[in-house]
């Protein structure tokens, strides 16, 4: 008994000393609405562009759409991995790019509550997992559900997207509050979306850092300012990205600008920095 967990144990860090490191990035907002798979999937499709392997989770599993957005045609999704029916790579779509899509269309699914051997399975199908990943993108849901705490407490870094709405900068506010109250998250780096001017974009900032400074003890980062875009909304019509359909224009030159910075941040030294152990943190 003793020798199987030693030999479990050794192996288990063999494995973590081979793998590569991930920069595992959680997009939020609290707000349902305000752009947060328009900025997953752009700046997904932005950083692979570069070259870099990119895998987005869909994490609304209720009501997926990143491949809706995209025009993908999905065969498999992450309740047929979990089922033993699929491994996680024949399940991937390939978006713009190269960019890869874990589907996860499935209503039945709930990773937080998750049964002891789904955890294991899942945790195992990511382990097993061939396709290299540079970053990982979590699309999440809207509204401050237990998952999507989960998404953005196991994540490093925590990307919350606001408009210039007071509902949006309200339901931002009370999603990083509770992140910081409950979960100890401090560091939140803020996309201000659908703005009209520079301007616009740097005053939502401060609205919401206003409440943010007075009442909590957090360091937000005003990370990227991406402008209203028609052609944005055309382009999702054709179920097209921006930045592949029309990349010259405003919105997507500023999703090249934000997967630029995330192509310089660090990748964390420690275990963090791995796809395993953003899984082990969502699921306890
Ligand atoms: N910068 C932008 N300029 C113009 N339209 C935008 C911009 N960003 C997003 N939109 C539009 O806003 C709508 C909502 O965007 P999106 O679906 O990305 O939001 P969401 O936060 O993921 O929504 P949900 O909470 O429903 O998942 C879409 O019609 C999209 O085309």
């Amino acid at each position: 008994m003793i020798d199987k967990t030693c030999s479990d144990q050794a192996s288990g860090l063999r494995y973590m000393s081979s793998m590569k490191k991930t920069k595992v990035i959680a997009v939020t907002g609290g707000k349902g609405g305000v752009g947060k798979t328009s900025v997953s999937l752009n700046t997904a499709i932005a950083i692979a562009q570069t070259g870099k392997s990119v895998l987005v989770l869909d994490a609304d599993l209720g009501l997926a759409n990143c491949d809706v957005m995209l025009g993908l045609r999905v065969d498999k999704n992450l309740s047929h991995v979990l089922s033993g029916e699929a491994e996680l790579d024949d399940i991937l779509v390939e978006g713009p790019g190269g960019v890869k899509i874990v589907p996860a269309t499935s209503g039945s699914i709930d990773m937080v509550e998750l049964s002891p051997a789904q955890h294991a399975g899942l945790i195992r199908a990511f382990s097993e997992m061939k396709t290299p990943v540079d970053v990982f993108i979590v699309d999440t849901a809207a509204g401050i559900s237990d998952m999507v705490l989960s998404f953005s407490r196991a994540s490093q870094e925590i990307l919350v997207v606001v408009t210039d709405e007071p509902t949006s900068i309200t339901d931002a506010y009370a999603l990083i509050k509770i992140l910081n109250r409950d979960h100890g998250v401090a560091k939140f780096k803020v996309v201000a979306n659908m703005v009209r001017t520079l301007k616009e974009g740097q005053n939502l900032f401060k609205k919401l850092t206003l409440v943010t400074d007075r009442f909590l003890d957090v360091n937000l980062e005003l990370t990227a300012i991406i402008p209203f875009d028609e052609n944005l909304r055309k382009a999702v019509r054709r179920q097209r990205a921006i930045v592949d359909a029309f990349p010259r224009s405003p919105s997507a030159i500023a999703f090249k600008t934000l997967a630029t910075k995330i192509d310089h941040w660090p990748v964390p030294a420690h275990a963090s920095g791995n796809l395993e152990f953003f899984l082990e943190q969502l699921v306890n």
